[in-house]
C-alpha cells in the first residue's frame, strides 16, 4: 500500500492507494502530525510499502513529519522537490524553486488530465490560480487570501466586527447587501472570491477564447462551484501531479 500526503498550511490531506492509478482505499483530512499518525495507526496501516508527500510547510516541519512517519511505519518517504520541467510542463517562475509545490503539482496534474490550456484554481488557506498554455508552458498565476483568512483578518484588525460561526453560516445563504455586520462581512468576502474567480475566467478567455479547461481544487472549492459550472472539480489534483513528481521505483 502506498501512502500519499498533501501538507497544506491548514490541513494534511492523506490517502492510501494499493497501486498507482487506482481509486484510493482510504483517506482523510487532519490538522496535525499527531492526528495523522493516530489516524493511520487506527486504520491499521501496517504494510505500507512506500510513501510520497508534498509540503508547503517549513523545511523543519516537513522533516519532522517525515521522521515520524519513517519511525512509526518503517517506510521511506519521498518528498516532491521543485522542478523546472515535469511531464511536459515548464515552470513559469523566474526562480522555479519559489513556486509553491502544491501549485506546481496541481498544474502539472491538470495538464496531464486535459493535455491543453488550463487554469487551476486552488481554494485552500490561500486562493491561487495558475495558467498553463496549450503547449505546457506555465504562464504564472496569482495568490490571494482564502475566505477564512479574509474573514479572520477583519475580525482581528477591527474592534467592532465580532460574530460567531453559526451566524456566519446563516449569513452566507444569500448575497444581498448585508443588513447586519455578519451579513456584510460574510457576503463581502464571498463576493471578493467570486470577483477573483471570474477575473481568472476572463483572463483565460483573453488568452485562449473558449479553448481551455478550468480545474477547481482545495477544501473551499465548493464555494465557487455554482459560478463555475463548466469547471472540473478534482479534489485530488495535487495527488495526480505528485504521482508524476515521485514515481515509485
Ligand atoms: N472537511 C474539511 N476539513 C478541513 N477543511 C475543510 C473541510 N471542508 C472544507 N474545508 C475548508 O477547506 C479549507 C482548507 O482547504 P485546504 O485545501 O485543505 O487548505 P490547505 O491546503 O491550505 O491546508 C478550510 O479553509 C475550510 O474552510
Ligand atoms: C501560495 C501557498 C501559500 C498556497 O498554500 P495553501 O493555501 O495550499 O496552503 C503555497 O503554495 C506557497 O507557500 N507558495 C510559495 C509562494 C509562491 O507560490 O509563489
Ligand atoms: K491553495
Amino acid at each position: 500500500m502506498i501512502l500519499e500526503l498533501d501538507c497544506g498550511n491548514s490541513f494534511i490531506k492523506w490517502r492510501v492507494i494499493d497501486r498507482p492509478g487506482r481509486a484510493p482505499l482510504l483517506g482523510g483530512v487532519v490538522d496535525s502530525d499527531d492526528e495523522l499518525v493516530a489516524g493511520l495507526r487506527s486504520a491499521g496501516l501496517l504494510q505500507l510499502v512506500s510513501c510520497r508527500l508534498v509540503s508547503v510547510r517549513s523545511d523543519a516541519e516537513t522533516a519532522a513529519l517525515v521522521g515520524r512517519l519513517e519511525s512509526a511505519f518503517a517506510v521511506s518517504v519521498q518528498c516532491a522537490m521543485p522542478m523546472q520541467e515535469l511531464a511536459g510542463v515548464r515552470n513559469g517562475y523566474g526562480d522555479y524553486s519559489r513556486l509553491g509545490l502544491d501549485r506546481w503539482l496541481a498544474l502539472v496534474g491538470a495538464y496531464q488530465l486535459c493535455g491543453g490550456a488550463c487554469v487551476v484554481l486552488d481554494l485552500g488557506t490561500a486562493v491561487t490560480s495558475d495558467f498553463v498554455s496549450p503547449d505546457g508552458l506555465h504562464l504564472g498565476g496569482f495568490i490571494c487570501p482564502g475566505v477564512p483568512l479574509m474573514r479572520n483578518q477583519l475580525r482581528t484588525h477591527t474592534r467592532r466586527i465580532r460574530y460567531d460561526d453559526a451566524a456566519a453560516q446563516e449569513a452566507a445563504l444569500s448575497l444581498d447587501p448585508g443588513s447586519s455586520t455578519v451579513e456584510a462581512v460574510e457576503r463581502g468576502c464571498a463576493l471578493m472570491l467570486r470577483g477573483f474567480v471570474l477575473t481568472q475566467l476572463e483572463m483565460a478567455r483573453g488568452y485562449w477564447g473558449a479553448d481551455f479547461t478550468i480545474y477547481l481544487t482545495g477544501g473551499d472549492a465548493p464555494l465557487v462551484r455554482e459560478i463555475l459550472p463548466q469547471a472540473c472539480h478534482v479534489s485530488d489534483l495535487v495527488f495526480v501531479g505528485l504521482a508524476a513528481a515521485c514515481p515509485l521505483s
